[in-house]
């Protein structure tokens, strides 16, 4: 199975070195900055679950892209989907499955646009990963799952055969038979995580130890409840897991949005949060936290926009 990772970020890159080290045949999508950073330094991850050293990854650019690939792993981020949609379509043949890692639903809905729901899987990741300035990758934490799976018809041939490059690759992988219900978990999981621990700036265990836990139950509370308006409630069992995950005292939890606020990048906060709040089915109110949360990453991006502009050389004049 020929497998392309669209992005050797810290989620394409951690999966894929897992891939590659286990044997499958996998190629990295980068642009050409990433790809001399890979040049140079090969691919790295470090890892209290193994390190992996890669030297010289395969790796191909956009306008080298010409046959298609059975399987491509899409992990760029929200506000780069359509550009890197752009990107990989010359890999997208009749047999392609796009198998989708990024965080929040709204990417399916363009994935679908663009190339047709029956190439487009669900899937999501459950991991901490980052990366530094050198651009190895840093895995945080003891669990890297990822779970896929068809969001219709159920029982493809290549379905089973993506299970089978995918299982047993080095993280744990799993078919599910729910990852619609899976995807909006997760997505009512992070819009919480990110959005506490990005009011706060601060880990779980620090907003307990500020004897604010409550406001991160509540904010999961609020996200559950959306999600259960749109059809697709958690169980008892995730929303009791989130609320331990985001109270635990002394957790150095934090969602990957906060380590890209504290690097003063872009954020997801429209993908994750912003379209969450949007699916709001019951009237909106002002003083929700959600709304608060999105509204803080709102600003910390207007603040961003403001002083690039500032910082910008004027045109000059011909
Ligand atoms: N990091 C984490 O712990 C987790 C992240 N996620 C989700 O996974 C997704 C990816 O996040 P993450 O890996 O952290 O993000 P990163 O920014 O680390 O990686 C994204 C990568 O995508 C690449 N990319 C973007 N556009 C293109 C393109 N057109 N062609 C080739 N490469 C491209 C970027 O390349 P370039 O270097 O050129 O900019 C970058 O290397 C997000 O939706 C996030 O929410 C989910 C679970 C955990
Ligand atoms: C919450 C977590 C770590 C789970 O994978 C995540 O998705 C993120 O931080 O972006």
């Amino acid at each position: 199975m020929r497998i392309l990772v669209v992005g050797a970020g810290a989620i394409g890159g951690y999966f894929g070195a897992r891939l590659l080290k286990a044997g499958r045949d996998v190629t990295f999508l980068v642009r050409s900055r990433r790809a001399a950073q890979l040049a140079k330094t090969g691919l790295v991850v470090k890892s209290p679950l193994g390190d992996i050293d890669i030297q010289n990854p395969p790796v191909i650019s956009a306008e080298a892209l010409r046959e298609p690939f059975d399987l491509i792993i899409l992990s760029c981020k929200a506000y780069d989907l359509d550009g890197a949609i752009d990107s990989f379509a010359p890999a997208v043949g009749p047999d392609t499955a796009i198998l989708p890692l990024l965080n929040g639903m709204r990417h399916l809905d363009a994935l679908d646009a663009r190339f047709g729901a029956a190439h487009v899987l669900g899937g999501l990741c459950a991991i901490s990963t980052a990366l530094d300035p050198e651009g190895r990758i840093l895995h945080f934490g003891n669990f890297h799952n990822l779970a896929f799976g068809e969001r219709g018809c159920v029982g493809s041939k290549q379905v089973a055969a993506i299970e089978t490059a995918l299982l047993n690759a080095g993280f744990d992988a799993r078919r599910s038979g729910k990852i619609l219900q899976d995807m909006w978990d997760k997505w009512a999981f992070i819009a919480s995580a990110a959005g506490i621990t990005c009011l706060m700036r601060a880990a779980a265990g620090d907003i307990a130890a500020a004897g604010a836990s409550d406001l991160a139950t509540s904010l999961v509370d609020e996200c559950a409840s959306i999600a259960a308006e749109n059809g697709y409630g958690p169980s008892e069992a995730a929303l009791a897991r989130s609320k331990t995950m985001l109270t635990a005292p002394g957790s150095e939890f934090v969602a990957s949005m906060l380590r890209d606020v504290e690097r003063g990048a872009p954020t997801e906060g429209d993908h994750i949060l912003g379209d969450l709040l949007s699916r709001k089915v019951a009237g909106q109110d002002p003083k929700s936290l959600l709304r608060i949360a999105y509204a803080h990453l709102k600003a910390y991006e207007a603040r961003r926009a403001r002083e690039a502009a500032a910082a910008k050389p004027p045109p000059t004049r011909s």
